[in-house]
């Protein structure tokens, strides 16, 4: 098994922050956030506060060290990626894993071309439900993070080092055999509910109660299904029955990631939703008509803020 000894995140945000804070309750030695120049400053005269609870982090910085890690987590969005690579790269050695907790079925080939696909661990967070606001960062819910190799079937050392380094900091995790469907029908839940809850400005609630609401979605889950069947992943309607139950259990007043970025005037990932639906459609003669919709509509919204 391979140790997991330093262990540095990217990216303190809403998700980021939230699975540093299981690291500094569990008083993890080595762990560390990657900051740089302003940002670092910043970060060390700032109050991190996670659940009503503040957090001390430790900051390390490409500028003036350059320990390399065993494991690197990448918790940025989409759009800060080609930067975070460039930050995460001198801490970097042959034997490092990375994991990248971003939504989406983009970030890992991006990651791979940049730092070598062998470094690569494939992940995605489910079912967490972390909001960031002026008072700081909270959740109900933690959730999951599924994480594994590519083909998973048989674990190797390196999941195993992080399956015993996620028991020892308690954070929620599962390793399943058949993860890169699973990173599929993420991808579907966030093509169809962070798309339409920010065009409707919908928190949970509306989809758990709207009719209306919750058919835009599920029709535009439907529409990533027919491409995942179309490329051999081999996702169905019971994978949009899954989703549904676990909405029933998110804090009403939560909203998705990308509800909260239109909501604060940030950029959204919708290149990495409607608009990866709408590449990978181009490259397989598949249409995407709801996806080529929601593209347009969102960049209309960014566009105005
Ligand atoms: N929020 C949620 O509930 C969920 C989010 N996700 C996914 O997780 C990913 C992260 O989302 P979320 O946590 O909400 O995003 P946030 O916007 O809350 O956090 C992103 C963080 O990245 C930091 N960052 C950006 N560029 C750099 C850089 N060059 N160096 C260091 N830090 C940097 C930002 O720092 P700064 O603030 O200083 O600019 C910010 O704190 C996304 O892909 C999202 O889709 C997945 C599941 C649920
Ligand atoms: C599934 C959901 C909506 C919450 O975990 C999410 O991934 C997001 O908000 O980006």
């Amino acid at each position: 098994m391979r140790n997991m000894k330093s262990v540095y995140l990217i990216g303190l945000g809403a998700i980021g922050a939230s699975f540093c804070s299981k690291f500094i309750e569990n008083d993890y030695e080595n762990f560390k956030v990657i900051a740089n120049g302003k940002r670092k400053e910043k970060y060390e005269s700032s109050k991190f506060i996670v659940n009503n609870k503040e957090y001390k982090f430790k900051f390390i910085s490409s500028e003036d060290n350059m320990e390399k890690a065993d494991l690197i987590i990448i918790a940025c969005k989409f759009h800060h990626l080609s930067d975070v690579i460039k930050q995460v790269k001198p801490f970097v050695n042959s034997k490092t894993v990375i994991m990248s907790l971003l939504n989406g079925i983009s970030s890992e080939a991006i990651i791979a071309k940049e730092l070598g696909e062998e470094k690569l661990l494939y992940s995605v967070c489910y079912g967490i439900d972390a909001l960031r606001n002026d008072n700081g960062i909270s959740y109900k819910n933690l959730g999951t993070i599924m994480f594994g190799e590519k083909e998973n079937s048989v674990y190797s050392n390196r999941v195993e080092g992080i399956k015993n380094l996620f028991d020892e900091v308690g954070i929620p995790y599962d390793s399943p055999k058949d993860l890169m469907k699973v990173i599929w029908r993420k991808f579907m839940i966030n093509v169809g509910i962070n798309q339409t809850s920010a065009i409707l400005r919908a928190d949970y609630k509306v989809f758990q109660n709207d009719y209306y609401a919750r058919k835009l979605m599920d029709d535009t889950m439907r529409e990533v299904i027919g491409l995942a069947n179309k490329l051999g992943i081999d996702l169905g309607d019971e994978d949009i029955e899954l989703f549904h139950d676990f909405i029933d259990t998110f804090a009403p007043n939560g909203k998705t990631s990308m509800l909260q970025d239109i909501e604060s005037k940030r950029k959204t990932e919708v290149e990495m939703f409607a608009g990866e639906m709408i590449k990978l459609g181009g490259l397989n003669s598949y249409d995407t008509p709801i996806n080529n919709i929601l593209f347009d509509m969102i960049k209309t919204i960014e566009n105005n803020y």
